[in-house]
């Protein structure tokens, strides 16, 4: 919670002038009853109208003053919520950028966006409700019981029997309903789950017709919501009308209790209606208190839950050096890696270099690890085992910018970014001009954009599979990099495109390191070195001849792959 308290510093101007604001507020709604209770006892006992019009008129100027004053402590309240909102997404955000895969599985992908929207948000409306009430209703209870005890001596127990019940059935309420608040953020996680992988499967349900069962899968998380909030809403709107009715018993006691006193001679009639108000004002503080008591803990779950995502501990932390030699070299060195939780080892004693100017390919079945062997080199995840080189640095003492922007990465699967094609291309290179841009186009071949200014939707869901690789191609090799990974990204390519771009990448890195992740023998076979991967371990290394020659795996994915006659060119 120290973290949210951090981000809240900066509005504590703000907060000051919402309590200077609750005190005026305050102090003329305690002085509005003595000036009703005057108006009875003094000005129509004594048949002064002046009188009357002076108190009438010094209640106007209260009721204005507390009108102006509660439009403020509104302004004020929602821009300090609004504007704490905004700063907590923005920490968030940046916090969830520095993310690994290790924390995102962590905490979910649908719960962080739970987070840093529905929570974030229930911060925001509660804070502001907060703000509002927490100082006021002490205030205005404790000032109104003062009032209260000075002119109704004997029928301040009134007051105290309301304010026990009021109690005692906030207590009931709240006691009853905090159990779900933390299920309903719970459920809304799951929810945003089952939501977006529904969306994201939805050409899979329709081909399977899967329809009817995937909207039972929603159906469910959405009948579990709707029950928990039902529990919790009928918990709370119950209370409105009881505390009403509680208010209004306490009213009639005070009036058949009064008027024995004031028959009696122990109180003015006005003091009596004066003490109606001030009662009513002490129940409608603790009323106030009482709701946020009830929505406090709900409060509480989401800024929790916030809290979480900012302390959590980063895997991957930043290295100091900050400068890399030219041409360098990456060397793994007895790395293994296993995924956290998972027992088994991913990765058993990879060693390989790569060399400026040389290409290496690695090679395998399917789930063999070699897309994590190009995680590991930007640090996306860190080795758990060995040690990963540069020109003999071991890259968790670089700093991850250095680190990166010596490196080129194009994932399995192509992502591109809602915008344009030109602000694609700039994510590889952010002052990339047009210039450079359609030349880096042209040279992984595409095609299909007439304008750079072309749209592109998100996830560039616009384009087919095949352009979507291409296109991330493109955006790899606009910037110069030392080393260029590709992970199976070129299998959308016809073997004549393929060797196309493949061309215009070694003349466009001639002193970089590429490595290549492929399972397509027409991908890897030009490269200097090809590394043999099986279940997570190298068993061979060579060029194209050297495994064709001697490596049975090897020769095995090259012959179901190509003519025999290809496979000894
Ligand atoms: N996030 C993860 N958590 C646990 N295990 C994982 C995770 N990602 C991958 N694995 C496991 O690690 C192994 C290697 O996966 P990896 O993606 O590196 O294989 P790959 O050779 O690139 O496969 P493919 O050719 O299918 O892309 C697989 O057995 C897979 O089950």
């Amino acid at each position: 919670m120290k973290s949210l308290l951090k981000i809240f510093k900066s509005k504590i101007p703000q907060l000051i002038i919402i309590f200077l604001l609750l005190i005026v507020q305050a102090y003329c709604d305690l002085a509005l009853p003595s000036y009703t209770a005057n108006i009875v006892d003094i000005g129509i006992q004594n048949a002064d109208i002046n009188y009357i019009m002076d108190m009438g008129f010094l209640m106007i100027i209260m009721v204005s003053v507390s009108v102006f004053a509660t439009i403020g402590i509104s302004y004020f309240s929602s821009r300090v919520s609004s504007g704490y909102a905004k700063d907590l997404r923005k920490v968030v955000y940046t916090k969830v950028l520095r993310f690994s895969n290790h924390e995102l599985n962590q905490i979910s992908r649908s719960s962080l966006i739970t987070r840093s929207t529905n929570d974030i948000n229930q911060v925001q409306n509660v804070l502001g409700l907060m703000l509002m009430v927490l100082f006021f209703a002490p205030i205005l209870g404790i000032g109104s019981i003062i009032k209260a005890f000075e002119i109704g001596g004997n029928l301040s127990w009134i007051i105290l029997v309301t304010f026990l019940v009021v109690l005692i059935l906030l207590l009931i309420i709240t006691i009853d309903v905090l159990p779900y608040f933390k299920l309903t953020q719970e459920i809304i996680d799951k929810m945003n789950k089952t939501a977006r992988e529904i969306l994201i499967g939805i050409p899979v349900i329709k081909a399977f017709v899967r329809q009817d069962y995937e909207q039972k899968k929603f159906g469910k998380v959405n009948k579990d919501f709707l029950d928990i909030n039902l529990y919790v809403f009928s918990r709370i709107f119950i209370m409105i009308p009881t505390m009403t009715l509680f208010l209004n018993l306490m009213i009639v006691m005070i009036l058949y209790f009064g008027a024995y006193d004031a028959i009696a001679g122990n109180i003015l009639t006005g003091d009596i209606i004066a003490f109606i108000q001030y009662s009513t004002q002490i129940v409608f503080s603790f009323i106030l208190l009482g709701g946020i008591m009830i929505i406090l803990p709900r409060f509480l779950v989401s800024a929790r839950r916030v809290a979480e995502v900012l302390n959590m501990e980063l895997s991957i932390t930043d290295g100091e050096i900050t400068s890399v030699d030219n041409n360098p070299t990456i060397e793994f060195k007895n790395v293994g890696y296993s995924y956290p939780g998972s027992e088994k080892e991913t990765l058993k004693d990879i060693n390989f270099k790569l060399m400026p100017g040389k290409t290496t390919a690695i090679i395998g079945g399917t789930g063999s690890g070699k897309s994590t062997i190009l995680n590991l080199i930007p640090r996306l995840q860190d080795v758990t085992e060995g040690e990963i080189l540069i020109n003999d640095v071991n890259i968790k003492n670089l700093n991850l910018k250095t680190l990166r922007d010596r490196i080129s990465f194009t994932p399995q699967k192509a992502i591109l970014f809602q915008g344009t094609v030109k602000s694609n291309m700039q994510t590889g290179k952010s002052d990339a001009t047009d210039e450079e841009i359609r030349n880096a186009l042209n040279m992984a071949q595409v095609d299909f954009v007439d304008d750079i200014e072309e749209e592109v939707s998100q996830g560039g869901s616009n384009f087919s599979g095949g352009q979507k690789q291409r296109l991330s191609i493109a955006r790899a090799i606009i910037g110069r990099h030392d080393f260029y990974l590709f992970d199976d990204c070129f299998s959308a390519l016809d073997m004549n495109t393929e060797a196309i771009v493949k061309n215009n990448l070694d003349k466009i890195a001639k002193d970089s390191s590429i490595l290549f992740v492929s399972q397509r023998i027409s991908t890897i076979k030009d490269a200097d070195e090809i590394i043999v991967l099986d279940n997570g371990r190298i068993i061979d290394k060579g060029t194209h001849d050297d495994l064709i020659d001697r490596c049975d795996v090897y020769s095995e994915i090259a012959l179901s792959q190509m003519e025999g006659s290809l496979c000894h060119q």
